[in-house]
């Protein structure tokens, strides 16, 4: 039988027992958590992107890709409230792309990774038959006791997302319908914002030094990152459609697409999160300072029958865990 849910998936495969007591958070957040030394606990992650799946050679230039790899990766340190420090890369390579292409992939991780002041320390190279892999693990790190999980979410916290959401979605669009007569300057950030997402480091270092939140970045879409936080909460979130930030350039577009764009299109590499309202307080003023646009979108209730309800037009609808799913795509 094939796999018909990602995140079914990854359940059945999440260990029962574990061997190692430093172990703070394994499989179930945007990066595992470590006690490695006495004040600071190291953090994990990996993310892969494949050609075909999360691009192509008419999508993104190699450049780009590296860039993206790395810059994914560092979303989810953001989302944990870290500070990426060092990468590993594992690229499995077809005959269909040459050396000067994949040096290139390595400049775009490299023009990343100078901007976090990252060291490269190892990974693996190999041949494949199909298409171009490539596999990025992060290690970074956070005070003890700082990392900023999904599972914080309280009722009365404000629901928030940094940035505005539907734009990669909007620029992959692009990138594969020919829109000849599209405004160019709105072209060019669409596209931008799908090819070069910006982690939102300096957000989720905020808010870990703030007290208790809960943080995810959204790469699935706003919807199942939602349902992540309100289902490893055990709370339930309401957030209110006509408050979900969006960029001048996606008003281009019909309301309908927008939304769903906005809601399940995923790949926009901003944080979601909750946060008490005194700390939200806060959070706007610093975020205010960093130039890093946040906005309230909703809030935290307790456990209701469902996990999210988006509020339209003063009417109230369940959001399911609707978004990118490795294996629910066309559904
Ligand atoms: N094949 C796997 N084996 C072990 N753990 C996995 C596997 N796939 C995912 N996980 C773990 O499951 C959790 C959820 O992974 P998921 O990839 O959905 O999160 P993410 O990386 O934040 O999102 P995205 O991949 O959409 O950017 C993470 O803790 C991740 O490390
Ligand atoms: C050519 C092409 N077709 C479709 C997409 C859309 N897409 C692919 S993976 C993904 C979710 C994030 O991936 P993951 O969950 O693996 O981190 C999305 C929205 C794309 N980027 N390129
Ligand atoms: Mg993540
Ligand atoms: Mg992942
Ligand atoms: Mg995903």
């Amino acid at each position: 039988m094939s796999i018909k849910d990602e995140f079914q998936f990854i359940q059945k495969i999440s260990p029962k027992e574990l061997f190692h007591t430093n172990l703070r958070v394994g499989i179930g957040d945007d990066a595992a958590v470590l006690q490695t030394e006495e004040n600071y606990e190291q953090v994990v992650c990996m993310d892969t992107m494949i050609e075909g799946i999360h691009f192509t050679k008419q999508t993104m230039r190699p450049f780009d890709i590296g860039y993206k790899s790395l810059a994914i990766n560092i979303s989810d340190m953001a989302a944990m409230g870290a500070i990426p420090k060092f990468y590993l890369v594992s690229i499995a390579i077809p005959t269909s792309w040459n050396e000067t292409e994949i040096l290139t992939i390595y400049e775009g991780m490299d023009a990343i990774a100078q901007r976090y002041k990252m060291d490269l320390i190892g990974g693996d190279t190999v041949s494949t038959k199909n298409d171009l892999v490539i596999s990025v693990t992060v290690i970074g790190e956070v005070e003890k006791g700082k990392a900023v999980l999904r599972s914080q979410a309280k009722p009365g916290d404000i629901v928030f997302v940094t940035g505005t959401l539907g734009d990669s979605a909007a620029g992959l669009h692009l990138l594969l319908h020919k829109c000849s007569d599209f405004p160019h300057h709105d072209y060019k950030f669409l596209i931008s914002r799908h090819q070069r997402p910006s982690p939102r480091v300096n957000v989720g270092r905020i808010v870990s030094q703030l007290g208790r939140a809960s943080l995810n970045d959204v790469s699935d879409g706003l919807a199942s990152e939602l349902n992540e936080i309100a289902e490893a909460s055990g709370m339930t979130i309401v957030i209110h459609k006509k408050f979900i930030p969006l960029s001048q350039s996606i008003k281009n577009f019909s309301d309908d697409v927008i939304y769903n764009w906005a809601l399940t299109g995923g790949e926009d590499y901003e944080l979601v999160g909750t946060i008490s309202p005194i700390h939200f307080k806060e959070l706007k003023k610093k975020c205010e300072k960093e130039g890093v646009p946040i906005t309230e979108i909703g809030e935290v209730h307790p456990p209701q029958s469902d996990f999210v309800i988006i509020e339209r037009d003063g009417r109230h609808e369940v959001l399911n865990k609707n978004g990118y799913n490795h294996f629910k795509k066309g559904d």
